[in-house]
């Protein structure tokens, strides 16, 4: 594994869950610096994965080759003014914010900055993360590589040409994980109403979600044909997908999914 030197800038959830699969994948965590406002937080960094911890923002990014911008939306532009000298000459800055442009982190960062947005998931704590980038003009090939060596420990990685298709992919694999996490929690509450234990609810909904998962990664099929799959003409599953029509299921989807691309606009626009 590559030892590029990493800076994050924000050591919340999604800094966490990339920190812990390149550490996973055997990135040194001590070629990994992270800033981080809240002590808490830091201190369990450092407890969890041996990485370097810093209140200071502009300290971290001072040596760093890679520089992963892991705020909030709202308090990206004052990160930006405050890291827009401490880069180090040729360094990468990688934004995973939702909704933050390529041409807002260009307004904060200058002219000289080399820069990739990009969109992973939560699942990168465990190298299954799926991460969309785009690359900001005068981003080189090699940037590139720098970008998919740190995203790849963390799972997939797919660039895309349009950065507007970034608010989709943010729509679909980027808070996606959470739309998956919700029907399990679902499933566990209509299983135990149903009369199960509530532990036993929640560990049949959790193994059923690994498996579905499992089955998407490894099997040949689409998620259409493991569908079929279960579903036996006249049985159970059929019963239950149709319940599921009747209420709506697949126009809430396309609505979640259309109101997060419009959140993501919004907060490009804050
Ligand atoms: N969570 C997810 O699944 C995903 C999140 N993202 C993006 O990642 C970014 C972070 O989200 P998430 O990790 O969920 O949010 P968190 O709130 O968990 O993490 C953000 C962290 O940044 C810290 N912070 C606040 N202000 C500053 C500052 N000025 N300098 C340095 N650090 C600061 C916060 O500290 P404190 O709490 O003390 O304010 C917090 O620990 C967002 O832009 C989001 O769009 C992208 C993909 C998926
Ligand atoms: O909810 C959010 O805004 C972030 C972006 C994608 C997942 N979490």
């Amino acid at each position: 594994m590559n030892s590029i030197s990493i800076a994050f800038i924000g050591g919340g959830n999604m800094a966490r869950a990339l920190i812990g699969g390149l550490c996973r994948g055997g990135h040194p965590p001590a070629a990994i610096h992270v800033a981080e406002p809240a002590a808490a937080a830091r201190e369990r960094l450092a407890a969890d994965h041996g990485v370097q911890v810093t209140s200071n923002n502009s300290h971290a990014a001072a040596g760093a080759e890679v520089i992963v911008l892991a705020v909030k939306p709202q308090v990206m532009d004052g990160v930006l003014r405050e890291l827009r000298s401490a880069l180090q000459p040729g360094a990468l800055v990688i934004s995973v914010a939702a909704g933050v442009t390529l041409a807002s982190l260009r307004r904060g960062l200058g002219d000289a900055a080399r820069l990739v947005r990009a969109m992973p998931n939560t699942p990168a704590l465990f190298g299954a993360g799926m991460t969309g980038l785009v690359a900001a003009d005068g981003v080189e090939p090699d940037d590139r590589a720098r970008a998919d060596r740190v995203l790849e420990s963390a799972g997939e990685t797919v660039w895309l040409d349009d950065e507007a298709l970034m608010d989709v992919v943010t729509a679909v694999s980027g808070s996606g994980p959470a739309y998956f996490f919700a029907l399990a929690e679902q499933l566990a509450l209509a299983g135990e109403r149903a009369g199960l234990a509530p532990a036993v609810a929640a560990k049949l909904a959790r193994q059923t979600a690994f498996g579905a998962g499992t089955m998407l990664s490894r099997a040949e099929q689409s998620a259409g044909q493991l569908r079929e799959q279960v579903t036996s003409p006249g049985g159970t599953t059929e019963a239950a997908l149709t319940a599921l029509s009747a209420g709506g299921f697949e126009d809430l989807i396309e609505q979640a999914v259309s109101a997060a691309v419009r959140r993501g606009r919004e907060l490009g626009e804050d």
